[in-house]
């Protein structure tokens, strides 16, 4: 490149309008040292409270619920956080601004959702949670994890298992760089290498974890264990 047109190229890069990226819960640097999330359903408390011991066993530091407007699960989240101050527990599912209002009010700081949308990526700014925006096709890739108002460079590839690894192998060179991608949805931990050796950051887990005993599958151990950490101490 001559360089007049090096200095008139960096002028115009220099005024494109720069997008602050907002993760007030420090999910980037949190996941890259324990990229591992579990993401549990239960029906009721004490089978939260099985599951969440088991992945707390297994070494996973991120623990999701996903939504539940039942009392319970409000009492339970409050217990969770105080039971296991190690565990960085989130909510999954999260979709409308009354869900985010009330998981702020319960201490939580980061949210996903399996969908995206602009007034809730500002609604969580506003309120100090990071939302992890679920996307699927590569325009919402860059358009919510990069572009828009509200980004908190980091999105949620959604439902991952249907697009496979390849897809966002694919990404890298017409997308590049891409965000911080937590891929999730229909994963199972013999999955995990291929997911990461495709460049994603991190990997959620959750209906393929638990046996109906709400212990964690047999073998699963094996395919966690190059991705978990120490186990936390219970309180
Ligand atoms: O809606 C959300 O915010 C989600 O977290 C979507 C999914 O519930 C999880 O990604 C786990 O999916 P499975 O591993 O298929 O059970």
């Amino acid at each position: 490149m001559p360089s007049n047109c090096r200095s008139s190229y960096c002028s115009v890069m220099c005024r494109l309008p720069t997008t602050p990226k907002q993760d007030p819960a420090g999910l980037h640097s949190s996941l890259a040292v324990s990229p591992l999330l579990a993401v549990l359903r239960p029906n009721c408390s004490t089978q939260a409270e099985q599951q969440v011991a088991a992945v707390a066993a297994a070494g996973f530091r991120h623990v999701e619920l996903s939504w539940n407007a039942e009392p319970w699960w409000f009492d339970l989240l409050l217990d969770l956080q105080r039971q296991w101050p190690l565990l960085r527990f989130g909510a999954a599912a999260i979709r409308e601004p009354e869900q985010l209002q009330a998981i702020a009010a319960l201490g939580l700081t980061y949210a996903m959702a399996p969908i995206a949308t602009e007034p809730l990526l500002q609604l969580a700014q506003q309120l100090g949670i990071t939302l992890v925006p679920g996307v699927f096709s590569p325009t919402e890739i860059h358009h919510f994890g990069s572009v828009c108002s509200g980004a908190s460079g980091l999105v949620k590839l959604f439902p991952a298992a249907a697009l496979g690894p390849t897809y966002w192998r694919q990404l890298q060179g017409p997308l590049a760089p891409l965000p911080f991608c937590i891929a999730a949805g229909g994963i199972a931990p013999k999955d995990l290498a291929s997911w990461f050796a495709a460049g994603v950051q991190a990997v959620a887990l959750g209906s393929s974890l638990f046996d109906s005993s709400n212990c964690l599958r047999p073998g699963h151990i094996d395919s966690l264990a190059p991705f978990a950490v120490a186990k936390p101490n219970r309180n």
